[in-house]
């Protein structure tokens, strides 16, 4: 039997994997705070319309579902409890498209039913001023080897959003979270990926990256030393335009994810005993360009 889904959250992340869903006929019901009448991806020539309405009254969610994916921002996720209560059941499956390493205990405490999967979202897209979202890579989650994963890859059997298991999730998390790390120096700085190319701002990034690296280790994930190294490498081949979503939402005077991709690691480091001295900089930085005041 089909499984019915929800999408919570329709912004860039949301409505690509909305789109993968609609195109291989798991046409998702879509939760949001702005009410719209259908999503559009866009992804090279390809243009993917998927049929709405956005509805946006926990009231009108309708009851339990199988899956619902959630695509808020984390700093948004108490806000959008109320759609958790509405659409989550003892069996529904939670899958959470958000960065950071902490989705499963932050989710987890807003269900009263339900499984969470936490996600790795590994791809870039941005919501452009029509209103469309812009695909800029190939759509990839992981998930971590469960049977609720399960589920979720079941969901997006042969879409365009590829999903893999993996055996060691924590460590591809942790990656991914030194990954956006550094992108939060796009911030601060008010560039783009171009600003990698810099030398003084590539020997920042792989310092900070190596601080992260010595975090993610005390907490169990298994990174070579070389790791810095890719992601910084990553970056530098990156279109010099690209830019992240902290950054979209900085440059839209939205709050910003500072805690759960570069707090985390301060806070996390401070647990474990080790010296984060750039941490100790970056993230009073990018919590007073988030939250203020002044
Ligand atoms: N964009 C990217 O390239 C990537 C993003 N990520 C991560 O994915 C997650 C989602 O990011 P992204 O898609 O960029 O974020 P967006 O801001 O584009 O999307 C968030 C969506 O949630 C909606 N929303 C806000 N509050 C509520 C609420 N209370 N109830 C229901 N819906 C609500 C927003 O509505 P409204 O339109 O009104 O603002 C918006 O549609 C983040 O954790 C981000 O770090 C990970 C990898 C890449
Ligand atoms: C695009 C990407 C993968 C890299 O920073 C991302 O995670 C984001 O924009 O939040």
């Amino acid at each position: 039997m089909k499984p019915t889904v929800a999408v919570v959250g329709p912004g860039a992340i949301g409505t690509t994997v909305a789109a993968a869903l609609h195109e291989v006929g798991h046409t998702p019901a879509i939760f949001g705070r702005t009410a719209r009448a259908q999503l559009e991806l866009r992804a090279g020539d390809d243009r993917v319309v998927v049929p709405g309405p956005v509805r946006t009254d926990p009231a009108q969610a309708g009851g339990a579902v199988d899956l619902v994916f959630l695509a808020v921002k984390s700093t948004q996720v108490e806000a959008a409890a109320p759609w958790l209560t509405a659409l989550c059941g003892a069996d529904t499956v939670v899958c959470v498209l958000q960065n950071g390493v902490e989705q499963e205990t932050v989710v987890t405490a807003h269900l009263s039913g339900g499984r969470v999967v936490p996600s790795i979202v590994w791809f870039p897209a941005q919501a452009q001023p029509d209103g469309s979202v812009w695909l800029r890579g190939g759509a990839r989650l992981t998930l971590p080897d469960t049977p609720e994963s399960r589920v979720v890859r079941e969901a997006l059997r042969g879409s365009r959003c590829s999903v893999e298991l993996a055996a060691d999730f924590t460590s591809l998390a942790w990656r991914k979270l030194l990954q956006n790390a550094v992108a939060g120096l796009m911030v601060l700085a008010g560039r783009r990926a171009g600003m990698f190319a810099r030398a003084d701002v590539a020997e920042l990034s792989l310092a900070y990256l190596r601080e992260c690296l010595a975090v993610a280790r005390a907490e169990g994930a298994a990174l070579s030393d070389e790791v810095p190294h890719e992601l910084l490498a990553g970056f530098q081949a990156y279109p010099p335009d690209m830019g992240t979503s902290i950054l979209a939402d900085r440059e839209a005077g939205r709050p910003l994810e500072w805690d759960i991709r570069n707090g985390v690691v301060l806070r996390r480091g401070r647990a474990h005993g080790i010296p984060t001295p750039i941490s100790d900089l970056v993230v009073p930085l990018l919590a007073a360009a988030s939250d203020g005041p002044g």
